[in-house]
C-alpha cells in the first residue's frame, strides 16, 4: 500500500515557558511507493521517530495529512490504521512463549475478524516460518538471542498482515554481527511479504545497504530522497554529502577561477563552464589518484593505514576543514614511509562543489 505524506508538520510546545516551540517535522511531502523498503535516515533529533509516530497514529500532526492508498488516515487511531510496529527494545511479553507472543495481536480481533484457536496457531506457525523461528515456538524470550527476539517482534508485527510495517531503530540493540545478519533477514522478509516498510535508523550504512529509497532528514526538514547510490553519487547539499559515506567526504575551502578549481594556490581540477565563485569542495575518499610526479593537489603526508586490498592515506592540507584528509587508494600504490608530501589528481565525478552560503550543490 502506498503512503502519502502531505505537508506533514509536527510542532511540540517548548519545555520551558520562554523557549521556542520545536518543529520536529517540517512540511514533509512524499509519496512512499507500494511495496518498497524506505530508510528514514538522519542524525539524532532530526525528526525520524516523530515522522514514524505520525504515520502510525501515536502522534497527531499539527498540520498536514496522511493517506494509506487513497484513504485519509490522519484522524484514525493507531489500532484502526493496520500498521505493524517494531521498536528498538523488542517489548516482548517475558512470561509468554514465542508462539503466544506472536499470536497476541490476533487474540484481540473482534467481530467477523475473530479467529479460532486452531486458525491462530496456523497463522503463528506460518509467520514464524517466514522469520525462521519455527523451531523455537515453545521458548520464552529470555531463552532467545537478541536477534531471535527481534524476529519475534517482527513476526508479531506481521501476523495481522499490516498495510504498512514501521520499524524504529530495530537493530540498535544487536551486536555488530547479529546486526548485519538481521538486516539482511529484514530485507528478505520485506521482499517476501511485499509490505510497504519504513525503517528508521541513524546508521547511514545500514539504510543504504537495504533500502529501495532513502530519505535524509535534518532538523525536521527532508534534505534529499532517492535511491541510496544516487543520493551518494549526487548529494543535493553539503549536509547530505557529509552524512553519507565512510570515511566521510573531505571538505576544503576552494575557489573557481577561469574554469579551474583552486584549493589554496594550486589549480587541482579543470571545471569547464563553471562561473567564478568561492565554494566548499567535497572530495570523496575514493576520488584521489596518487601521482607522485604530476599530481595537481599537494598534501602533507601523515601516515598510510593498511586495509588489505586498499590503503588509507591520511594527509593534511591548510584548506581542509576537518582534521585530516582520508583518501582510499589501491594497495598497489607504493609510498615511502619518510615522504613529506603526497600528490594527487582528482576524479572529477567524485568532486562536488557547494555554495559557500547556502551549502547547496552548485
Ligand atoms: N514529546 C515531545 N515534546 C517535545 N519535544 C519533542 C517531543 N518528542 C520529540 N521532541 C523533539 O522533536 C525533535 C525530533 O525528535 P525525534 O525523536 O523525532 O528525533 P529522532 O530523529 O528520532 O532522534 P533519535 O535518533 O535521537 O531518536 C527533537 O528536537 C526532540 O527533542
Amino acid at each position: 500500500m502506498k503512503v502519502v505524506l502531505e505537508n506533514l508538520t509536527k510542532c511540540f510546545p517548548s519545555r520551558n515557558k520562554k523557549g521556542a516551540e520545536v518543529i520536529a517535522v517540517n512540511n514533509f511531502n512524499f509519496e512512499i511507493p507500494d511495496g518498497k523498503l524506505i530508510g528514514l535516515l538522519g542524525p539524532s533529533g532530526c525528526g525520524k521517530s516523530t515522522t514514524l509516530n505520525l504515520i502510525s497514529g501515536l502522534e497527531t500532526p499539527t498540520k498536514g495529512k496522511i493517506y494509506f492508498g487513497d484513504e485519509d488516515v490522519t484522524n484514525l487511531p493507531p489500532e484502526e490504521r493496520g500498521v505493524g510496529l517494531v521498536f528498538q527494545n523488542y517489548a516482548l511479553y517475558p512470561h509468554m512463549t514465542v508462539e503466544e507472543n506472536i499470536i497476541f495481536p490476533l487474540q484481540n480481533l473482534k467481530g467477523a475478524q475473530k479467529m479460532s484457536k486452531e486458525a491462530m496457531h496456523q497463522k503463528a506457525v506460518e509467520t514464524a516460518k517466514l522469520v525462521q523461528l519455527d523451531g523455537l515456538m515453545e521458548r520464552k524470550p529470555k531463552e532467545l538471542s537478541g536477534g531471535q527476539q527481534q524476529r519475534v517482534a517482527i513476526a508479531r508485527a506481521l501476523v495481522k498482515i499490516p498495510k504498512v510495517l514501521l520499524l524504529d531503530e530495530p537493530l540498535s540493540n544487536l551486536d555488530a554481527r547479529l546486526r548485519l545478519q538481521t538486516r539482511e533477514e529484514l530485507r528478505r522478509i520485506q521482499r517476501e511479504t511485499g509490505v510497504t516498510t519504513i525503517f528508521v535508523t541513524h546508521d547511514q550504512e545500514e539504510a543504504m545497504s537495504i533500502s529501495d529509497l532513502i530519505i535524509v532528514m535534518k532538523d525536521g526538514v527532508v534534505h534529499q530522497i532517492g535511491k541510496p547510490q544516487d543520493v551518494y553519487d549526487e548529494p543535493a547539499n553539503l549536509f547530505v554529502a557529509q552524512f553519507l559515506g565512510t570515511p566521510q567526504i573531505n571538505v576544503f575551502h576552494g575557489e573557481v577561477k577561469n574554469e579551474k578549481l583552486y584549493i589554496g594556490e594550486e589549480d587541482v581540477l579543470d571545471v569547464p563552464g563553471r562561473k567564478d565563485m568561492h565554494v566548499w569542495v567535497g572530495i570523496r575518499p575514493e576520488g584521489f589518484i596518487p601521482d607522485a610526479n604530476e599530481g595537481r593537489m599537494t598534501c602533507q603526508m601523515d601516515r598510510v593505514e593498511v586495509m588489505g586490498r586498499d590503503v588509507s592515506v591520511v594527509s593534511t592540507h591548510p584548506q581542509m576543514t576537518g582534521r585530516s584528509i582520508r583518501s582510499i587508494v589501491s594497495a598497489e600504490n607504493k609510498f615511502d614511509p619518510d615522504q613529506k608530501t603526497v600528490r594527487f589528481n582528482l576524479k572529477p565525478y567524485k568532486v562536488f562543489l557547494f555554495d559557500k552560503e547556502s551549502e547547496e550543490r552548485v
